[in-house]
């Protein structure tokens, strides 16, 4: 179990004669073979290129090869661009934060109706400042993963109505640390969501959402 729960099926509501418009699919097809086997080291090729721009100090010289480099990986990948539904980026559960390259990686240690308890590591790119995390990278580990619990709860997609983070101490970067998220209270529709993130025993941050399951067919 890496980027979600494996054993869950993930019916979405949706309209019945045409699940594709107007809301989520009503069945999300999430894969572990897209993209190839070698597809999470290129995500994580990507992560690496990001911390690494994020630090490097380059001549005038290098970023003119680097940008022709990158036009050139961008021009192949013009070439097998498809919707959000079909690509790999969010729907390989089998790697870390599904593969998708834009939340911090986690790998979901457990889950279900009870929760979630993952693992997640804020990369050298999720510099805030002085060394520590962003906080707008640690609202988005939560807001993902107290996404994915509300959606164990419900078997459904829902959406965030609001997301409060408090900061209790510094989140540190490269550190393998342990993010939990949980239904305290569902009211119908309303997920009272909290959540923490933990450096060993220090808390780092805690978290008070509130998400929304969507209606049949809702955007
Ligand atoms: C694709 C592949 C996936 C693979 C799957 C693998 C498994 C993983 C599974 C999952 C993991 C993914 C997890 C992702 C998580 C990320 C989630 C986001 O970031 S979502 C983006 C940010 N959020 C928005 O953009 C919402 C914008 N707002 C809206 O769309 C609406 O306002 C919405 C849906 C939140 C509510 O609108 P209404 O029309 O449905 O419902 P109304 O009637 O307004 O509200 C319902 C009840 O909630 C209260 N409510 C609504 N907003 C509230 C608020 N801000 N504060 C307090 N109460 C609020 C209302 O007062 C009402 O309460 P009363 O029923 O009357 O008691």
């Amino acid at each position: 179990m890496k980027g979600a729960p494996t054993d869950q099926k993930w019916h979405v509501p949706a309209t019945e004669d045409s699940p594709h418009e107007g809301g989520f699919r009503a069945e999300i097809d999430v894969t572990v073979e897209r993209g190839g086997p070698r597809y999470g080291e290129l995500i994580e090729q990507v992560r690496t290129f990001m911390d690494k721009v994020r630090y490097a100090n380059p001549t005038p010289e290098l970023v003119d090869e680097i940008i022709s480099d990158l036009q050139e990986f961008n021009a192949k990948l013009d070439t097998v661009l498809v919707d959000e539904w079909t690509s790999p980026s969010g729907t390989r559960i089998d790697l870390p934060a599904r593969g998708n390259i834009t939340l911090p990686p986690y790998e979901v240690v457990d889950g279900g109706e009870h929760g979630v308890t993952a693992t997640v590591e804020f990369r050298p790119f999720h510099l805030g400042g002085n060394g520590v995390a962003h906080g707008g990278h640690v609202a988005t580990a939560f807001d993902d993963l107290g996404g994915m619990a509300a959606a164990l709860n419900v078997h459904g997609i829902c959406r965030t109505a609001y997301l409060t983070v408090n900061y209790r101490s510094l989140t540190p970067l490269s550190t393998p640390l342990m993010l939990r998220t949980w239904v305290e209270r569902r009211d119908d529709r309303k997920l009272f969501v909290k959540g923490t993130l933990h450096d060993g025993e220090r808390l780092c941050a805690d978290l008070d959402a509130l998400f929304i399951a969507l209606r049949r067919g809702q955007a």
